[in-house]
């Protein structure tokens, strides 16, 4: 799989794997040690215009099915990640990577491509319109005519290749609604999902919620986002314009949930809790079981299959 191209337009990754914005990809070294890995390509933490501490701990739970987490977009500002960025390509100029951005204000992502248009950064940009964890923000793409008012300001001045990370949507009319939205404009990709919003867990001894902000409420990740992450992606693969690429991310454990997720029309996998559990020894193993799973049906590239779920007549 190692040298399978699957391409998003111009840029051919050598495998389909990466890492979710906010899984190990804080910092420089983190980064670095994503490149190093076996990890097609890599997106780094949401930047926001000004450095985030984000909210207090604890903020991150490891669950029996996955992860619940209100990080509170931590980061260290768009000007860290969009250096990092710069030095990069430099020294990597066959390596595409992704940079992820986030206002904390629909102005913001104005600000935001504006200081990415101008810049040198020939990587792909992830506007994430989907955050559940800043206190008193909503999902800002279930405000459709926000996601509209921002998209539309965004590609007033952004031509670089640009893509916006989605919250899990649930009904059908929204799919629709969305995509008809989505379709309107000049983007390279979507990525869906982001994590399932506001859910809530407990720890047993005490009775007590198992994360400090926000009563205990934050993002769902892991096993329970699996059919929510499918029926995202197959969803927006049978709305959206063919030239707009779709990353699938949630719910991936094993190869064959790289899998049923390419099947579905995901050209591109992106692991969050996996790789928060499991560290980036899961890229090999998760490299190794789709091969697995293709070799069973007799598949040896990625278009031989994906796409192609069979639903029952
Ligand atoms: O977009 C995000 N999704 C999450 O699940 N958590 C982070 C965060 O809270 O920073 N942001």
């Amino acid at each position: 799989l190692t040298s399978l191209a699957s391409s998003i337009q111009n840029f051919h990754f050598d495998n389909v794997l990466m890492n979710a914005s906010g899984v190990h990809c804080m910092t420089t070294q983190e980064l670095d040690e994503l490149y190093a890995s076996p990890a097609g390509s890599f997106v780094t933490k949401s930047g926001t215009p000004n450095a985030r501490v984000g909210n207090p701990e604890p903020r991150y739970h490891q669950l029996e099915l996955g992860s619940i987490n209100s990080m509170g977009l931590p980061n260290n500002g768009i000007d860290y990640y969009l250096d990092y960025a710069l030095d990069f390509q430099a020294k990597h100029p066959d390596h595409p990577i992704f940079l992820s951005v986030s206002g904390m204000s629909p102005s913001d992502y104005t600000l935001l491509a504006e200081k990415i248009q101008a810049s040198d950064f020939n990587g792909l940009t992830e506007f994430n319109l989907s955050c559940p964890n800043v206190p008193g923000k909503p999902q800002i793409a279930y405000d459709f005519d926000t996601t509209e008012q921002i998209l539309t300001d965004l590609f007033k001045i952004f031509t670089k290749p640009a893509g916006v990370k989605l919250p899990p949507f649930f009904d059908l009319a929204q799919f629709d609604q969305m995509a008809a939205l989505l379709n309107r404009f000049p983007l390279t990709f979507i990525n869906s999902i982001n994590s399932l919003g506001n859910g809530l867990m407990i720890d047993p001894a005490t009775d007590t919620a198992l994360i400090r902000p926000k009563g205990g409420f934050g993002g769902i990740g892991g096993a329970y986002a699996k059919p929510i992450a499918l029926a995202n992606v197959r969803a927006f693969r049978q709305r959206l314009r063919d030239d707009i690429a779709i990353i699938g991310t949630g719910g991936v454990t094993t190869g064959r949930d790289v899998y049923d997720l390419i099947l579905c029309g995901a050209d591109m996998v992106q692991l969050g809790t996996v790789l928060q559990v499991e560290g980036v020894a899961c890229f090999d193993r998760l490299n190794h079981e789709l091969e697995a799973v293709m070799a069973e049906k007799g598949y040896t590239t990625l278009d031989d299959f994906r796409g192609k779920l069979q639903t029952i007549q």
